[in-house]
């Protein structure tokens, strides 16, 4: 049974993930809920999703973002790479600075809720695994 977890934990399928780490008034960060249904439902993270294929990861952070929550985002700069084993999956998941283009309509497709948080406030938050040590590295950062 344990040598069969092992086998099924080291064949889980891998994805290369982007994430938004969207900077907005007062230098709040905007996180989403993940709605019932999808994997981690109840988590919260930042907005984005898996790189398509020949996709640039710039380019899967605004279609992910429009898709997602009707925004459009301009990418300012790369943050930071972390891997996270899920049991069922392997993630890459790369975060980016972003930022929201007027006018800021958002609409929730795949989330049931987004909250604009303080950087010393996000660990308050149920976080997706894989998204503490970006939670953690914003926090030990001076400023953001
Ligand atoms: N977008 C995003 N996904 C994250 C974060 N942290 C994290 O563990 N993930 C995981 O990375 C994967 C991202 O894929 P996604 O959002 O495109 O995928 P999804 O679950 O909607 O799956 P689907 O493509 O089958 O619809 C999910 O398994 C999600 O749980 C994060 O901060 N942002």
């Amino acid at each position: 049974m344990k040598l069969k977890s092992t086998l099924a934990l080291n064949m889980a399928k891998g994805f290369l993930v982007t994430a938004a780490i969207i900077i907005g008034e007062e230098n709040k960060i905007l996180i989403a809920r993940r709605a019932a249904s999808k994997h981690l439902a109840g988590y919260w993270e930042f907005p984005g999703g898996k790189v398509e294929k020949n996709e640039k990861e710039e380019d899967c952070l605004r279609r992910e973002l429009m898709e997602e929550l009707g925004i459009n985002v301009s990418v300012i700069n790369f943050f930071m790479l972390n891997h996270h084993q899920y049991k069922e999956k392997n993630i890459t998941l790369k975060s980016y600075f972003c930022k929201v283009e007027e006018p800021e309509n958002f609409c929730l497709n795949d989330h049931d809720k987004i909250e604009w948080v303080k950087v010393e406030n996000l660990l308050d938050y149920q976080l997706a695994p894989a998204d503490i040590p970006i939670a953690k590295a914003l926090n030990e950062r001076n400023s953001i």
